[in-house]
């Protein structure tokens, strides 16, 4: 198994892998790191809203082309922690995270950091689909257009490429000069998938992205996820601990701020270590 049990508010949690990655010591409990196939890996993260620190020494790392799901009560950091890997916060000045975030060994914090091509490797969606007012061929061509220079028909073939990976091709094909804005609601999130995977990141970020979806379109995004994974890796927050089971291979539970457990979703589900988590996952707050 690639997981290794150790604690974020250990002080013991000190080691460092050969691969840069923090190693376990023997005995602590709760902290997954992931030692051989990380794709993003968070180390001593600390983010503070103005003077108001809201997540507090973060070490986690992500799995390269598996599913994470980030869970726990409202407010507990889960988008903030999700706003941190793309550097969306660095929009607003008061917003400050210190530690470091190593995507492929470069610690994407540091001031130098290109925020357009990062933004390409680490695509973000958003919990309401937000689908530009302009075609379906348009929302996704515009994507790519903003970041390489194609062919018309090589952009052809990587709008279709990129509708297609989102499920969604045979049920716009025909109409690809309709607004996206006509799609309906699941639709328009797997259209937003569709436009932000065609500019090929790595990394796919999801914020609550079935939120606002019924049970037919939330089953198809987590169908697509699980497609998606072989050529991505996922981080997803989500408030439905349904989902987390059936489309994470991942779990971590965060409050206030602190990561409380994190471990593979079969082992956190069925033998949570924390009192918290334990707590969480029958119910009890949250
Ligand atoms: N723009 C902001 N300015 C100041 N504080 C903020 C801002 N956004 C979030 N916070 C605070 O940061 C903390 C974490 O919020 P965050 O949205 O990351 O939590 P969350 O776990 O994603 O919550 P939810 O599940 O309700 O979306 C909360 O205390 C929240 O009030």
């Amino acid at each position: 198994m690639n997981f290794f049990l150790n604690s974020t508010k250990n002080p013991a949690f000190s080691g460092q892998s050969s691969s840069g990655i923090p190693e376990t010591e023997g005995g602590l409990d709760n902290l997954v790191v992931l030692r051989d196939s990380s794709q993003i890996s968070i180390q001593d993260l600390n983010f503070y809203y103005g003077n108001k620190h809201r997540l507090k020494n973060i070490n986690i790392s992500f799995r390269k082309n598996k599913i994470t799901a980030l869970i726990g009560p409202s407010g507990s950091g889960k988008s903030t922690l999700l706003r941190t890997i793309n550097r969306i916060y660095s929009l607003y000045p008061e917003q400050k995270a210190y530690g470091s975030i190593l995507v492929h060994g470069k610690n994407i914090l540091e001031s130098n950091v290109d925020l357009n091509e990062l933004r390409t490797k680490i695509g973000m969606v958003f919990q309401k689909p937000t689908p530009f007012p302009m075609s379906i061929y348009e929302n996704i061509a515009f994507a790519v257009k903003m970041h390489e220079k194609l062919s018309k028909k090589d952009l052809q073939h990587r709008v279709e490429w990129a509708l297609r990976a989102a499920a969604l091709w045979d049920e716009v094909k025909d109409h690809l000069n309709a607004s996206g804005l006509g799609l309906s609601g699941g639709q328009q999130q797997r259209l937003c998938i569709a436009r932000t995977i065609a500019v090929k990141p790595d990394i796919l970020l999801l914020d609550e992205p079935c939120s606002a979806l019924d049970p037919i379109s939330t089953q198809k995004i987590e169908h697509l996820l699980m497609e998606l994974k072989k050529d991505f890796t996922i981080v997803m927050v989500t408030h439905n601990m349904q989902q987390a089971m059936r489309a994470s291979d991942d779990t971590v539970f965060m409050t206030n701020g602190e990561i409380v457990e994190a471990s593979d979703t079969k082992t956190f589900f069925s033998n949570p270590k924390d009192k918290q988590s334990l707590d969480y996952v029958h119910g009890k707050f949250g």
